[in-house]
């Protein structure tokens, strides 16, 4: 499976110049034939795009009651989004939607691109899931192999056709232990022995081997002492450089200089763009 980025490059920047005027001046023949002096133009290109969730609905199958009601949200790339919100207003149930695990009801979850000016480019595309990492609440509890190896790769294919994917997997894996600092582990440690904040470590790079280009963590500060939940914070803004991470949490304190975008999800499935309170 071919890992294709679906959101825009970093700032492009083309320009035409002029050659310095000792240049033209040695290349007169230009004159003689009737070239004309180009004018400078230098153009800076930002498009960017968004995650966009567009008028979503949710309702469990076989339920009479909406868990989410027409929520929105645009999530620009290479940013830090952040939902708080009371217990049971649905805030994991919007993050399910966005992984891909179940379907929106009604309404649609889509990358819309931009131009520099903010005008819409092309039409949207649907947000493809397999371009979307997921970190659970207390992700450690889900660990299954008694080494850190076996671990990162436990969900990688064991077909034999699958050789160039192993390879690029391989080589993202070493990348991802950089990332989130975990380089100095040995790769044989049982990962139920590393420390709180080194399972999380492990936790974030077993998605980011994948390469995802939005990672959504559910409450990621949740039962870490004040160390590892000040090391884990730190982890995150510096992912943010790398791709877009859309977040769940209570640690407003922690959290909220990171914070790009934010919204608080109400009771009843809600979603309202509003500042963390802090
Ligand atoms: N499959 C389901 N069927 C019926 N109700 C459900 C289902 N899944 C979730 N709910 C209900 O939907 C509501 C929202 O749940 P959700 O886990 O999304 O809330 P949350 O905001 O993430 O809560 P918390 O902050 O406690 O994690 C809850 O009342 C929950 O009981």
């Amino acid at each position: 499976m071919a890992a294709v980025s679906t959101f825009s490059s970093p700032a492009l920047i083309s320009g035409i110049c002029e050659p310095p005027a000792s240049f033209s001046a040695a290349n007169g023949w230009k004159q003689a034939l009737g070239f004309r002096r180009k004018k400078k133009h230098r153009v800076i290109s930002c498009d960017y795009s968004c995650i966009e969730v567009r008028d979503v609905c949710y309702r469990p199958p076989g339920t009479e009651l909406n868990i989410l009601n027409g929520v929105n949200l645009s999530l620009r790339e290479k940013s830090f989004g952040l939902i708080f919100g009371k217990s049971g207003s649905g805030k994991t149930t919007l993050l399910q939607l966005l992984a891909g695990l179940n379907k929106p009801t009604s309404g649609s979850i889509c990358i819309q691109r931009y131009e520099d000016d903010g005008q819409p480019k092309a039409d949207s595309e649907l947000l493809p899931t397999e371009k979307v990492g997921i970190v659970f609440q207390f992700p450690e509890r889900f660990f299954v192999a008694d080494n850190v190896l076996d671990e990162i790769t436990f969900g990688w294919p064991r077909q034999k056709g699958s050789l160039q994917l192993k390879e690029r997997l391989t080589s993202n894996l070493q990348r991802a232990f950089n990332w989130v600092g975990l380089d100095s582990i040995p790769l044989d440690k049982d990962p139920q022995l590393l420390s709180g904040g080194y399972k999380r470590r492990l936790a974030l790079a077993i998605q980011l081997v994948q390469t995802p280009d939005l990672l959504i963590l559910d409450e990621p500060l949740a039962g870490l002492d004040w160390k590892a939940r000040a090391d884990v914070a730190k982890l995150l803004k510096h992912l943010k450089k790398e791709l877009t991470l859309l977040v769940v949490s209570h640690d407003l304190r922690e959290l909220a200089a990171l914070v790009d975008q934010s919204w608080r999800m109400e009771t009843g499935g809600v979603l309202l763009a509003e500042r963390p309170p802090v």
